[in-house]
């Protein structure tokens, strides 16, 4: 032993950690120490009211067909969407959001399937809301699943036409409301089309048909997944990078937040989710809309994947992940988890 640490050992334990006159007397584990405590200063608490869940659809009957990278998730033919909505209805999820694999045969350059009134997405919007009318559904407004070069809008020698896509857009936001959507979600990021759908909508009487902007919504490689899911994958040329924000900014999704609010939005949307929280607590923070997070698919892969590895406890990462949506501020969550976690909290 050196002389040093003798010399430790020869003070007093009680002058050395006097731990009551460090911290004031302030003792923050006293609030931890049991259950019913740590229960009672909860600040945050993730519920089945904040689940929005999104779902494939695809053509056939009685089909469920697994996406590779999204464990425990299927595209759906309509009748087990249905079977899926109705599912949502009795565990209480509020609202599902539906996404179609369009057959390849029917994609062209300027995405005209998503136009039509007939189309996938419409026919399970009619069917969901015959069988199911009291789940809220949320449909999706971009070109990507229709357009045979696999982005959101329409290009012309390698540019995304702004101003043209957004008159696409909003016949295709039209169509989908006929059909029964409750919520229009454009996913797009063309600038202006908020403003163009709500005079579309409010001009043919959809009025009471709500928009939930993707309003920062980053140009991120945790879309993988999806786009593999609605069959995008192979068929992307070149990438989004000319309308899906820069991962390097904040102030930016300040100003795309405001665009849409003046425009009509009635909901924002962070998009990514986990890697976002920064922007999402700005979002709130500033505007004080009902504002929602996207749990993407490559954030959903991730968590799984390392829960089938066994490298995470994917049960707890999976709670972890959500509550941590609400402590940023989150007013729901679009997850591919909805259902699991709802059946827990059901119980
Ligand atoms: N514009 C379509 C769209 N709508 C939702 C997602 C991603 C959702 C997910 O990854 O779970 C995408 C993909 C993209 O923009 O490339
Ligand atoms: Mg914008």
């Amino acid at each position: 032993m050196t002389n040093s640490s003798k010399s430790t050992m020869d003070t007093p334990l009680s002058a050395m950690t006097d731990v009551g006159s460090i911290t004031g007397g302030r003792r923050m584990r006293r609030n931890r120490r049991s259950d019913w405590s740590r229960r009672l200063i909860r600040e945050n608490a993730l519920t089945i009211n904040d689940l929005i869940w999104p779902i494939f659809v695809m053509d056939g009957d009685n089909e469920a067909q697994p996406i590779g990278a999204m464990p425990g998730v299927d595209r759906l033919s309509i009748d087990n969407a249905v079977r899926a909505a109705e599912k949502a209805a009795t565990l209480g999820i509020p609202v599902i959001a539906l996404f179609p694999y369009t057959n390849p045969d029917l994609r062209d350059d300027e995405g005209s399937e998503a136009l039509n009134e007939n189309n996938l997405i419409c026919r399970a919007l009619r069917a969901i809301k015959k069988e199911v009318p009291e789940v809220g559904l949320m449909t999706d407004v971009a070109l990507d699943p229709y357009t045979s070069h696999g982005h959101d809008g329409l290009l012309r020698d390698g540019i995304i036409l702004n101003d043209e896509t957004v008159e696409q857009l909003t016949r295709q936001a039209l169509v989908q409301a006929e059909a029964g959507s409750d919520i229009i979600g454009p996913s797009d990021m063309m600038d202006g089309r908020i403003g163009a759908i709500r005079a579309v909508l409010d001009n043919q009487g959809y009025t009471d048909t709500q928009i939930m902007a993707y309003t920062a919504k980053y140009a991120s490689a945790f879309y993988g997944p999806f786009r593999e899911a609605v069959g995008a994958n192979s068929t992307l040329k070149g990438d989004k990078q000319t309308y899906q924000m820069d991962p390097s900014n904040t102030d930016e999704a300040l100003m795309e937040a405001q665009l849409d609010i003046n425009e009509g939005a009635d909901m924002l949307m962070v998009k990514p989710g986990m890697p976002y929280l920064d922007v999402l607590r700005r979002l709130k923070d500033e505007f004080a809309m009902p504002t929602f997070a996207y749990q993407v698919s490559g954030e959903y892969a991730m968590l799984c994947a390392a829960g089938q590895n066994g490298w995470l406890d994917q049960e707890r990462v999976m709670w972890e992940s959500l509550l941590a949506f609400k402590r940023a501020g989150a007013d729901g969550i679009l997850t591919y988890f909805a259902p699991t976690i709802a059946e827990t909290l059901k119980r």
